[in-house]
């Protein structure tokens, strides 16, 4: 099965299209990539990015759908309204599940969405997203409100939903708590969290990006929705609990850990 990542390089690894590329690995799909920023950057922060031409961009999705069959993608960092342009129309026409990270700033508070692409995001690539998955600011910044109570979660995803995101996964990562919560919104009106024990711990850099790649494995391997975003949420965990003790700032998680350690998702149906 072959998955495709369209996101930014992080050069420490732990982020981006480096990390996409190795959850695809870990979760035994063929991954392939199209790079919309160069970022130079490790684990202590974002030095230096250089954005690629929108039509480089084109480029390198038009190569990719010519030759492979791609049955699942995902974005990641997209930077600036032109290359969300370019992603959006590409996708539009490919009939494949997409999964939309919002990316807008990296943990230590770079900017990796141009302020006036929120506008673009929200009117060209959330219609075609199958799912997208924002934590707790980004879903402030699309939904246009601040959120606070497990009903403001729920408001800003049904707002998400009425710009046309299909599916959403409301990440805890940014709230308070023992607990690490996400709230699952699916296109058929169920509602599901997702609950594992919040690990106290730094190297929490690139989380949003493995955790929907691993959504997106899943659905290149043809598993079901609510499947696929269980495994991924059980795959960031065993990430997060083993980490590999790499650089002085916020550390990557460890994409090897999966297959090696058996991780408890508790789901509860709303
Ligand atoms: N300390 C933690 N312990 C357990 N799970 C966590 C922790 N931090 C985040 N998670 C989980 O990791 C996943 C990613 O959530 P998060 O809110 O961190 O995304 P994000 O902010 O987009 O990540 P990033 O910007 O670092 O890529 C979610 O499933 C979330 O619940
Ligand atoms: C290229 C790229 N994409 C995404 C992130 C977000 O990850 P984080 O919020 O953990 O910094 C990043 N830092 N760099």
């Amino acid at each position: 099965m072959i998955a495709l990542t369209i996101a930014g390089s992080d050069s420490g690894g732990g982020a981006g299209i480096q990390a996409d590329l190795k959850t695809f690995q870990e979760l035994g799909v063929f991954g392939t990539s199209a790079i919309t920023a160069l970022t130079a950057q490790n684990t202590l922060g974002v030095h230096d990015i250089m954005a690629a031409e929108p039509a480089f961009v084109a480029a390198q999705l038009h190569a990719l759908f010519e030759d492979f069959e791609i049955t699942a993608a995902k974005t990641g960092m997209l930077f600036s309204p032109a290359i969300i342009d370019v992603v959006a129309a590409t996708m539009q026409q490919q009939h494949i599940p997409l999964v939309v990270d919002p990316v807008m700033i990296a943990k230590g508070g770079a900017t990796l969405l141009a302020q006036q692409a929120v506008q673009t995001m929200k009117e060209v690539l959330l219609p075609v997203a199958t799912v997208c998955t924002p934590n707790i600011p980004e879903a402030e910044v699309l939904a246009g409100m601040t959120i606070t109570t497990a009903s403001d979660v729920a408001q800003a995803a049904q707002r998400l939903m009425a710009l046309g995101a299909k599916n959403i996964v409301m990440k805890g990562g940014h709230l308070s708590g023992v607990d690490a919560v996400d709230t699952v919104f699916l296109e058929d009106g169920s509602v599901f969290t997702m609950t594992t024990p919040r690990i106290d711990t730094k190297a929490t850099h690139g989380t949003g990006c493995t955790f929907s790649a691993a959504i997106t494995a899943g659905l290149a391997n043809g598993q079901e929705l609510k499947e696929a975003i269980i495994e991924a949420k059980r795959f960031i965990q065993a990430a997060i609990v083993h980490p590999l003790g790499i650089g002085h700032g916020h550390g990557p998680t460890n994409h090897f850990a999966y297959n090696r350690y058996d991780c408890e998702v508790f789901v509860d149906e709303a």
